[in-house]
């Protein structure tokens, strides 16, 4: 295991652990239906009281004025306004009024917020990052991108929004979102999930998943179905873009994620919900507290959905999908979906899946061509200096005096802080996200790093997956990750929807074992590979359990029932009938959370 030097500069003695036990705050769940309300709750008066009170404190520019500072925050989004609701005890699905959709969910004295009305963005910076994000978006740079399905009768992906059938509302929040056309994942996943089909669906980082599983879950739901989903992810986040989507559409999305009160969740829920956003531990917690019921589920969506069945969140998902009151596969709709996918989490997950298909949509588990992928050798000793330099250059190259945004990944939480504050004395504005700040400083740390004010974030690997930050041109990793899967998804946080991007990795002897995952992975993606770097792949045997490439062929991007040994049909993935639902063999449960959990870094809580 590598050891950083912004860790020995700043542990005393005791070398963090730069993992956090999982509790589920990083981890997110996605929406999960819970249209249940427990009859012990019904026809009870509404609270007076407003949901979500901790998000309505005013939003602030810098979370680390002085590094004393308190960070009370406000999430990315600012204050939010009461939403006010009556009625929410009318019980069980369709009661409390949500089958009133379209025009919003207006019910009683909660109305809705218009998530379109608060940026995040301060116009300041969105005016100086324009100019750049105009010459940076390119999504025709995905139209030439290998596509791979398998499984029975796919549905034919359609090429623009208004050849599919998402409702009207919907449609008018896609324009409100700005999306001219879907991006390749969009276009082959919906159409598979508006057709009711289960799906595992591989595609690069920042190429439109959320949307993906959102609009057919939306969709479904404002057509009568009902549905439940959850992820893993900056839950926070995704239910961001999820109440973006349904906005006036008559779907309330709710957010339920650990770190916060769990109380104010309770309320909210308790009002009535559509789409539950949830972690999987503070899921279990409230599915213990018998205060959520999964039985009328239709969707359950896994949003990185190889990192939720690894590092040991397995049995809390099997838990709450299986051990609870939540339909099984066939009589509910599971999506699955990630930038990653190795095979092993592949037959994991095909315990919760009925005849679905596989869609992959690029060289999964590789990154876009769209990042510029550098790796230096740096000793831990230069680490600091070289990240100097870089930054110096990047000023340089700023937008109107702007600092372009560079996001910083270090192994261990001590790490991360050591190397804010040495940032802040040598004169660069720098914020952190790690395990050890509430879910009210990471919130207030990222809207200072989107906003610009703290243009470097330094964060560890709970940053890795999912955030969206338009602005982020540069990642440099630090210290490396020991799991190329996990490197795929740092560098992920630049070059998204379209734009380009740079990633830059300082590689040394305590990264042995990635070098030729590496050299594989910037291969792929016709990236220039050193030459010590290919001297060191070359050399170094690296079966070792981390990184689940070795041996694997193309990076697990493909649907591991066309591997022969798990071909029960030899279709080459024609024919998936024989996959579907439980375990049949597949599910090793238990047997794999352990295997690769172990030893790899993780700030997830
Ligand atoms: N059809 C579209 N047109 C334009 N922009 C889009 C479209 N779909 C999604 N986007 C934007 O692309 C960005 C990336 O989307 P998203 O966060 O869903 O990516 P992702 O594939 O889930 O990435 P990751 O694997 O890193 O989580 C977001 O800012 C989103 O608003």
């Amino acid at each position: 295991m590598s050891t950083s030097w912004a860790d020995s500069v700043a542990a005393d003695n005791n070398a963090a652990s730069g993992s956090s036990n999982i509790n589920g705050t990083g981890v997110a769940s996605h929406p999960a239906r819970s249209t249940y309300v427990p009859p012990h709750l019904r026809n009870r008066p509404p609270t007076a009281e407003p949901p979500f009170s901790s998000h309505s404190a005013p939003p602030s520019d810098n979370d680390r004025i002085g590094y004393g500072g308190s960070t009370s925050g406000s999430r990315p989004g600012g204050s939010r306004p009461d939403y006010g609701r009556q009625g929410y005890g009318s019980g069980g699905r369709g009661g409390g009024g949500w089958n009133s959709r379209g025009g919003g969910w207006d019910r009683g004295r909660e109305r809705e917020v218009n998530p379109f009305g608060n940026d995040d963005v301060n116009d300041e910076a969105e005016r100086a990052f324009a100019e750049q994000e105009s010459t940076g978006i390119n999504f025709d740079a995905y139209e030439d991108i290998p596509v791979e399905t398998s499984g029975e009768n796919v549905a034919p992906p359609v090429n623009t929004f208004a050849e599919i059938d998402l409702g009207e509302a919907l449609n008018l929040n896609i324009r409100r979102c700005k999306y001219v056309k879907p991006t390749p994942v969009q276009r082959h996943a919906i159409p598979i999930s508006l057709a009711g089909r289960d799906l595992m669906a591989c595609a690069q980082t920042g190429s439109g998943k959320t949307a993906a599983f959102c609009f057919p879950i939306i969709s479904g739901i404002i057509k009568g179905q009902y549905d439940f989903n959850f992820s893993n992810h900056f839950d926070l986040q995704i239910h961001e873009e999820a109440r973006k989507f349904s906005y006036q559409t008559g779907v309330k999305a709710v957010v339920a994620y650990g770190g916060a009160p769990i109380n104010q969740q309770l309320r909210e829920l308790e009002r009535g919900v559509d789409i539950l956003v949830a972690t999987p531990g503070r899921l279990v917690d409230l599915l213990e507290r018998a205060r959520v019921s999964l039985e009328m589920i239709r969707y359950l969506a896994l949003d990185e959905a190889d990192r939720m069945l690894d590092m040991g969140f397995e049995p809390q998902i099997r838990k709450i999908v299986e051990q609870m009151d939540m339909p099984p596969p066939g009589l509910r709709q599971t999506l699955l979906f990630s930038a990653t996918f190795p095979k092993e989490i592949q037959r994991l997950a095909s315990d919760f899946l009925s005849n679905y298909i596989f869609l992959a949509v690029g060289r999964v588990g590789s990154s876009t061509d769209l990042i510029v992928q550098r790796v230096e050798f740096v000793h831990d000793s230069d680490k600091r200096s070289h990240l100097m330099d870089l930054l110096h250059a990047q000023m340089t190259n700023g937008i109107h005096g702007k600092q372009s945004l560079t996001l910083v990944f270090v192994e261990t939480k001590k790490g991360a802080d050591a190397l804010e504050h040495w940032l802040y004395a040598s004169g660069f504005h720098a914020t952190t996200i790690h395990g050890d700040r509430t879910q009210q400083e990471r919130e207030q740390a990222l809207r200072s790093f989107k906003s610009g004010n703290t243009p470097i974030l330094v964060a560890t690997d709970v940053a890795a997956r999912g955030l969206d930050i338009p602005h982020v041109a540069h990642v440099v990793n630090f210290d490396l990750p020991n799991d190329i899967d996990d490197y795929v998804h740092r560098i992920g946080r630049t070059g998204r929807a379209g734009k380009t991007g740079l990633a830059t990795a300082f590689f040394n002897e305590n990264n042995l074992s990635l070098a030729k995952p590496l050299a594989d992975l910037m291969q792929e993606s016709n990236q220039e590979v050193p030459t010590w770097l290919t001297r060191y792949a070359s050399r170094v045997s690296y079966g070792g359990g981390k990184n689940r490439r070795s041996g694997g062929g193309r990076f697990g991007g493909r649907d591991f029932r066309r591997e022969g040994s798990f071909s029960r049909s030899g279709g080459g993935g024609g024919s998936s009938g024989g996959y579907g639902g439980s375990s049949g063999g597949y599910g090793v449960s238990g047997s794999y959370g352990v295997g690769y959990g172990s030893g790899a870094t993780s700030a997830w809580d």
